[in-house]
């Protein structure tokens, strides 16, 4: 990583009150890791120093804002991709034990080796859809939290993350801007689910200032039986959003 963008790294993470001191070392290898992984098949579309440390680290790491990760807790990152936003906040907060998911086996698999090399030990991710998983057991009801970036419209995240919870739990998603409409299908759709949405934050992107939003539910009763859907169906037939 060249100096000026070891520079925006902390640049974007003190605006977040983050010192990245102890960690800068493991953001400088993440870097190394996703180029080289990208080199062999196409992980993300970012491609150049600057963005992925400031679209990528420093965007997941405002997933920490308003204290929704404090203390010592089991996260689900629901559909991680090349492992976003866990790794960046697994490196910043080793007390958080992180189970990123995603359906993709190839993407699970750069994940998994990339937190070995960052000798992450609290990184376990597993492959798999959430529809399916969250009908298991040992993931139904289980978790204290579930953080998402970029994978779906509020009242499909809903669905897909809120069965992984336990009750007092909650979903940290971070969005760019948000629609009326989508927080409303959203707000509905967390209701059938067990949960309520809690905080709405609109905020900006350190250094870039792109419009973010940070939507947090918390689940307040078992989700019904009935849901997740099977396979699929959450992203075809959104509950009360027909706008996708
Ligand atoms: C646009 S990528 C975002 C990746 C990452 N969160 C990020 O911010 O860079 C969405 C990811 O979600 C995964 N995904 C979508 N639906 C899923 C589901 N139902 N269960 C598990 N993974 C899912 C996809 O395979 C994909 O890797």
């Amino acid at each position: 990583m060249n100096p000026e963008t070891v520079e925006l790294l902390h640049q974007g993470a003190a605006e977040l009150k983050l010192d990245l001191t102890a960690s800068e070392a493991g953001f400088v290898r993440l870097l190394q890791l996703l180029q080289e992984g990208n080199a062999r098949f196409n992980l993300t579309a970012l491609k150049t120093e600057r963005d992925i440390v400031l679209k990528h680290f420093v965007d997941s790491l405002t997933c920490l804002r308003g204290g929704h990760l404090d203390g010592t807790l089991q996260v689900v990152d629901l559909g991680t991709g090349a492992g976003f936003p866990a790794l960046p906040l697994a490196l910043v907060r080793p007390e958080l034990q992180f189970t990123p998911v995603d359906s993709t086996r190839k993407k699970v698999d750069f994940v998994r080796a990339t937190a070995q090399s960052l000798g992450l030990e609290n990184v376990a991710p597993i492959a798999g859809r959430a529809e399916t998983l969250t009908r298991q057991p040992e993931h139904r009801d289980q978790y204290d939290r579930v953080v998402v970036r970029a994978v779906a419209a509020l009242p499909i995240l809903a669905e897909l993350a809120l069965p992984f919870l336990r009750e007092g739990g909650r979903l940290v998603a971070q969005k760019g801007p948000l629609s009326q409409e989508e927080l409303r299908a959203g707000q509905r759709a967390a209701g059938e689910l067990g949960a309520q949405v809690v905080e709405v934050e609109p905020f900006a992107l350190p250094v870039l200032g792109d419009a973010r939003t940070l939507v947090v539910m918390e689940k307040q009763r078992p989700t019904p039986a009935r849901y997740p859907r099977r396979e699929g169906v959450p992203n075809q037939q959104p509950l009360f959003w027909s706008a996708k």
